[in-house]
């Protein structure tokens, strides 16, 4: 069963989707990494995702992203219907509406920062809006370092490059995938504070997968995952609230194993039993013959 997530109020929402589900493979070897989603993600927030490894979080923003296209359901991002647009539309949306930050940083190293800040724009023939341009680069704090290549960035300084250039599009929403998980504790502090500036100062929506229950903290809101269903969630988290909630998540998660596991072995005794019996039946039919 799907937890309900709080639905808050329509014209609040920048995504959602609808029974969501998707699957990869078939038959046997099927994986059904979203069983039927329900949720809606609230405009200038920061939501995070939450769960253990394989419940489903990459595969939900992917399908949120028009990255994945879902099995079933239905995905809206800024009112339009990501799952049955063509794929020159979800290119065009991907390019002009949307942001993407990666763990791995994904920055051109042949460009320098600025270069890789003004990219997109440039892909999209899109002229530069100098004052944005200012307060997105003010904001990730890299004034000084914008004539450097990749190579001659920290890690954390290469991520809030990263983020400035999913910034400064003005997309509708910045979806980032474990944004902090290469990072040292101090740099994913400055991606996260930046992250958070940009939903309170920019009015941004940000939607982040992490594992990490102190960045989650910076969410307004987090979303925990398991099985590829929605089972929690926690409004203004903190690290403390959100290792409880995964902590018990975990054990629901155990104990759900435990009792499969146990489901198991009583239908295999039940099938030992039977096989048994129909043994000890056909040898007695035999005997009495
Ligand atoms: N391209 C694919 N082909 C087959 N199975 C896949 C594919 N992508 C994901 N899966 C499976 O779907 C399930 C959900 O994967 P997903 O990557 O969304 O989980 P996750 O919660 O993001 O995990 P992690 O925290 O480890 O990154 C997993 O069982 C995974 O093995």
């Amino acid at each position: 069963m799907n937890t309900p997530t709080s639905t808050p109020d329509p014209a609040a929402v920048i995504a959602s989707a609808r029974g969501l589900v998707k699957t990869y493979g078939r038959g046997d070897t099927a994986v059904h990494a979203l069983a039927g989603i329900d949720v809606d993600f609230e405009r200038g927030q920061l939501t995070a995702t939450m769960g253990p490894s394989g419940s489903g979080k990459s595969t939900l923003m992917h399908c949120m992203a028009g990255l994945d296209r879902p099995t079933a359901g239905t995905v809206m991002v800024d009112g339009e219907t990501v799952s049955s647009m063509s794929e020159r539309a979800l290119t065009k949306l991907r390019r002009d509406r949307l942001g993407f930050v990666f763990q791995a940083f994904n920055l051109v190293p042949t460009l320098t920062a600025l270069e890789n800040i003004l990219l997109p724009l440039d892909i999209a023939r899109r002229s530069v809006d100098k004052d944005h341009l200012d307060a997105v680069v003010r904001a990730v704090g890299l004034q000084d370092r914008l004539s450097h290549k990749p190579a001659e960035l920290s890690g954390g300084q290469q991520q809030r490059v990263a983020c400035a250039r999913a910034l400064v599009t003005r997309p509708a929403v910045v979806f980032a995938d474990e944004p902090t998980g290469n990072l040292d504790s101090t740099s994913a502090r400055d991606v996260l504070g930046f992250l958070r500036r940009s939903v309170d100062e920019l009015g941004q929506s940000v939607v982040m997968v992490t594992h990490d229950p102190t960045a989650a903290s910076y969410a307004d809101r987090v979303l925990f995952l398991a099985d590829g269903r929605i089972v929690d969630e926690l409004r203004a988290p903190t690290p403390e609230t959100v290792l409880e909630r995964l902590g018990a998540l975990t054990r629901r998660v155990e104990a759900d194993a435990d009792e499969t596991r146990a489901d198991e072995t009583r239908a295999d005794e039940t099938r030992a039993d039977e096989t048994g019996a129909d043994v000890a039946g056909a040898a007695a039919s035999v005997q009495v013959r």
